[in-house]
């Protein structure tokens, strides 16, 4: 994460020939609060949560080829090409609308991998959205996010572009605007497996489903965070940190944690002390993504 990666829309340039290179915006997500409220068959939790998009993030840059090969690069490391969700998302839709056309496509990665960020579901909604767009294959984002959701819980989000509270295993959305705070983003140096939190004998997994009215008027809070904490010091450490200057949490399954604040400077003066041995960002939340001002941008 050292790269800055802020999207503002003067960032997003419209397509001036064909043939050329577009530069698409992946941004990161925050799940303001995360509550588990059932374990189902599959093994599978239930869950509600609430998304936030955030004005940071990756970039896709995405370039039609016309022999149908996708061509990834760099590759990340320790995921191979044909693991990649971009990769996946790209060969997904060819194969949905028989598209002959492929694409070279350069990922420019500031996200931490697994961080609860949801770099790679939101990877994986970009490239649909915006190879939807490049190869006229016409899909409704409906369409796109039922593919989407075979990728990944959170792909569906990222793809409808819209804050949403969140249930079932996360692809039941109901639009919300939570208020669009500034946020100090931390990543301990650890990697916390989502599989591996929801397979933890301590977590707890019937908090009773509430309505969304009271949800977000009662103290928000995140299920996964006391497991995460006893397991991973690096998290217990650095939330304690950025409790001592605001409200803070889990986000996901971890490994990130977030302060909130009502206005950038506050953020920027918190963030500016961190620890050196975290990285992170300051953003601001939005309710819309940057994926699809992009996408209204380019569209005009
Ligand atoms: C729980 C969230 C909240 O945003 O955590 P983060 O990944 O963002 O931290 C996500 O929905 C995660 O989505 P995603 O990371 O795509 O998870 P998946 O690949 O679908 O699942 C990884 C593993 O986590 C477990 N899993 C995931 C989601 C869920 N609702 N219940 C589960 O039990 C399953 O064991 C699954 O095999
Ligand atoms: N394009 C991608 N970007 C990030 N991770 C990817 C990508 N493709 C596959 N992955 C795999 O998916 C895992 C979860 O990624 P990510 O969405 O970043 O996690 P989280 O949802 O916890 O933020 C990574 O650890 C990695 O192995």
């Amino acid at each position: 994460m050292k790269k800055t990666s802020r999207f503002s829309t003067a960032l997003f340039k419209p397509t001036d020939r064909p043939g050329e290179t577009l530069r698409v915006p992946s941004p990161a997500k925050l799940n303001l609060f995360l509550y588990i409220n059932g374990k189902r068959d599959d093994g599978y939790h239930e869950l509600q949560t609430l998304f936030q998009f955030l004005d940071y993030g990756d970039w896709l840059e995405i370039g039609v080829r016309p022999d149908g090969e996708i061509h990834l690069y760099p590759e990340l490391p320790g995921v191979k090409k044909e693991d990649n969700l971009i990769y996946c998302a790209a060969k997904m839709l060819q194969q949905q609308t028989d598209s002959r056309l492929g694409a070279d496509i350069h990922l420019d990665k500031v996200l931490p991998l697994g961080g609860g960020v949801g770099g790679g579901s939101s990877n994986a909604a970009t490239t649909l959205v915006a190879l939807n767009y490049l190869w006229k294959t016409r899909l409704s984002l409906a369409e796109l996010a039922d593919l989407g959701v075979k990728l990944g819980a959170d792909v569906p989000v990222f793809v409808h572009g819209k804050a949403a509270f969140a249930e079932g295993v996360g692809e039941k959305l109901t639009d919300c605007e939570p208020p669009e705070k500034w946020f100090v983003v931390l990543k301990p140096d650890i990697a916390v497996s989502t599989a591996t939190v929801f397979t933890h004998p301590d977590l707890p997994r019937n908090t009773p489903k509430r309505p969304l009215a009271q949800l977000l008027r009662e103290e928000y809070g995140n299920d996964c965070e006391k497991v995460v904490r006893n397991c991973y010091p690096e998290v217990e450490e650095t939330l304690a940190w950025l409790l001592k200057y605001a409200p803070s949490r889990l986000t996901g399954t971890g490994a990130c944690v977030f302060a909130e604040f009502d206005d950038e400077k506050s953020a920027q003066a918190v963030f500016e002390m961190k620890p050196d041995s975290v990285s992170g960002f300051v953003a601001k939340g939005c309710n819309r993504s940057p994926l699809h001002r992009w996408l209204d941008k380019i569209s005009k």
